[in-house]
């Protein structure tokens, strides 16, 4: 019988069923960073209980810390510096390895994972952060748990778990130029709702899948948590095993003919289907307080809750091109890799950051991808813009980073979420594709970032 990826990932990693339907699922890999790491690895070691395979556990510093050139453990949050050293400490008890925070390799746990070959296609891997669907893109089955599932996972190597629906989200047809996985992602979740994807593992597929890069599948895999999908993921293909090859965890060729294997066989169903057409998709923001409040940008705010319209400041019927922003944001896990780099240092070149903007800030993925950037100029081409170039770290994509602004002011983000205070008390978050953050910025308003690609192009 044809069987989707998803049945074959869990086939070869179901070690037992339980007569009440669940299962006992073996766990790959454990991806720990110091927001809710050191929680699990103490609370292990006090019940005297070891990691069973410390060569599986990988931990990283990520969230809090300092994102200035030149950081230690200091944090820009009150407190901060206990997450990152009490982590140290249990990490290097437990004897898993352990990116500190100036480690040549530290940045986001989802940008360095597969940058370092650590997530493989067919692997199941699991880290306490939502956003770990990210990884999917390499055609793993990975996804977030709770500190007290990461405990059993690093204790026993199998995880409990309810197996979930599937569905398959197929993108047809070619996107336009200037739209990209972000907006993919936000379009699915603006049409489905943000709960559109609950209970589901969810493979996306479809020609304008297969066209995105791997850097762009990961865009499209991390905002599946916002879709509240167990998991998103693509099958694996000659660009997958390309982008591992020589990484430092992954094995040495993908020759062997059980990778081929690792997608869903023609004619095997799904429980759901969606299926949206790319080509009629626009550059996409946010205008409410749920990524599902998302719009193209070039169209009148919806109708949506009051308490949204309220927090945002914006009614509907209002145009979302014009709305005026005081901060600009590249980076996170969503849209901070070398390639969204690229692509927005390339539509800012020659432009400059417009003077109403009190802050705006480029923060590379990971530390690889910041020495990435300097060694091609990317790092000079921001700071000329107005941008200010920082280390690798979660940073504004969520308060813990520690940047303060005044209540009410109003970012245009390239990360995942705008609920309400996510980027600090008050603060009013819209969401979009770093593309669409460069055109803001450099606005000063909320802008197509078409518009500024056809004018640098005359
Ligand atoms: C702090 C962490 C547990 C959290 C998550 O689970 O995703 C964070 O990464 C986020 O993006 O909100
Ligand atoms: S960058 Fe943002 S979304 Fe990603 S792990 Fe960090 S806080 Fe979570």
């Amino acid at each position: 019988m044809p069987s989707t990826l998803f049945e074959k990932i869990w086939q070869a990693h179901c070690v037992d069923t339980m007569p009440s339907g669940s299962a006992l699922v073996a766990i790959d890999r454990v991806f720990l960073h110091e927001r809710t790491g050191a929680a699990a690895l103490k609370s292990m070691a006090a019940a005297g209980r070891p990691v069973r395979d410390p060569a599986r556990v990988f931990a990283v510093m990520d969230h809090i810390v300092d994102t200035r050139i030149g950081r230690g453990d200091g944090t820009l949050m009150e407190g901060g510096s206990a997450f990152i050293t009490e982590t140290r400490a249990a990490a290097h008890a437990a004897g898993i390895t352990l990116f500190d925070v100036n480690d040549p390799d530290q940045g986001i746990t989802h940008v360095i994972s597969p940058e370092l070959g650590i997530v493989l296609p067919g692997v199941t891997l699991v880290a306490p952060d939502s956003h770990t669907c990210t990884q999917g893109a390499l055609g793993a089955l990975a996804w977030g748990i709770g500190s007290s599932e990461a405990e059993h996972a690093m204790a026993t190597g199998v995880l409990r778990l309810d197996k979930p629906r599937t569905m398959r989200v197929t993108f047809t047809g070619k996107l336009a130029a200037g739209v990209t996985a972000k907006d993919m992602a936000l379009a699915l979740i603006a049409a489905h709702g943000a709960g559109g994807g609950a209970g589901h593992a969810v493979e996306f597929a479809g020609e304008a899948v297969e066209a995105l890069d791997i850097e762009a599948r990961m865009t499209l895999c991390n905002m599946a948590t916002e879709f509240s999908a167990m998991a998103g993921f693509i099958a694996p293909d000659a660009k997958t095993f390309a982008y591992l090859a020589g990484r430092r965890y992954a094995p040495a060729n993908f020759d062997d003919p059980y990778w081929k294997t690792l997608r869903s066989d023609e004619g095997a169903t799904f429980d759901t289907e969606i299926v949206i057409d790319a080509a009629s998709l626009a550059p996409m923001v946010s205008w409410g307080t749920s990524p599902q409040h998302s719009m193209p940008i070039d169209g009148a705010v919806p109708q949506g809750p009051e308490r949204a319209h309220r927090y945002i400041d914006l009614a509907p019927g209002a145009a979302m091109l014009g709305t005026p922003i005081d901060v600009a944001f590249i980076g996170s896990c969503t849209n901070a890799r070398l390639s969204d780099l690229r692509r927005a240092a390339a539509l800012v070149k020659g432009h400059r950051v417009a003077d109403t903007i009190r802050k705006a800030m480029v923060v590379p993925g990971s530390s690889a991808v910041k020495r990435a950037a300097e060694a091609e100029g990317l790092d000079t081409i921001f700071t000329e813009a107005g941008f200010e170039w920082r280390a690798s770290g979660c940073s504004l994509c969520f308060f813990a980073g520690g940047e303060r602004f005044p209540e009410g002011s109003r970012t245009i983000s390239s990360t995942n979420r705008n609920f309400e205070g996510r980027q600090g008390p008050g603060i009013r978050t819209h969401i979009a594709s770093p593309e669409t953050v460069i055109a803001s910025a450099v606005a000063g308003v909320i802008a197509d970032p078409r518009e500024l690609a056809r004018e640098s192009a005359q």
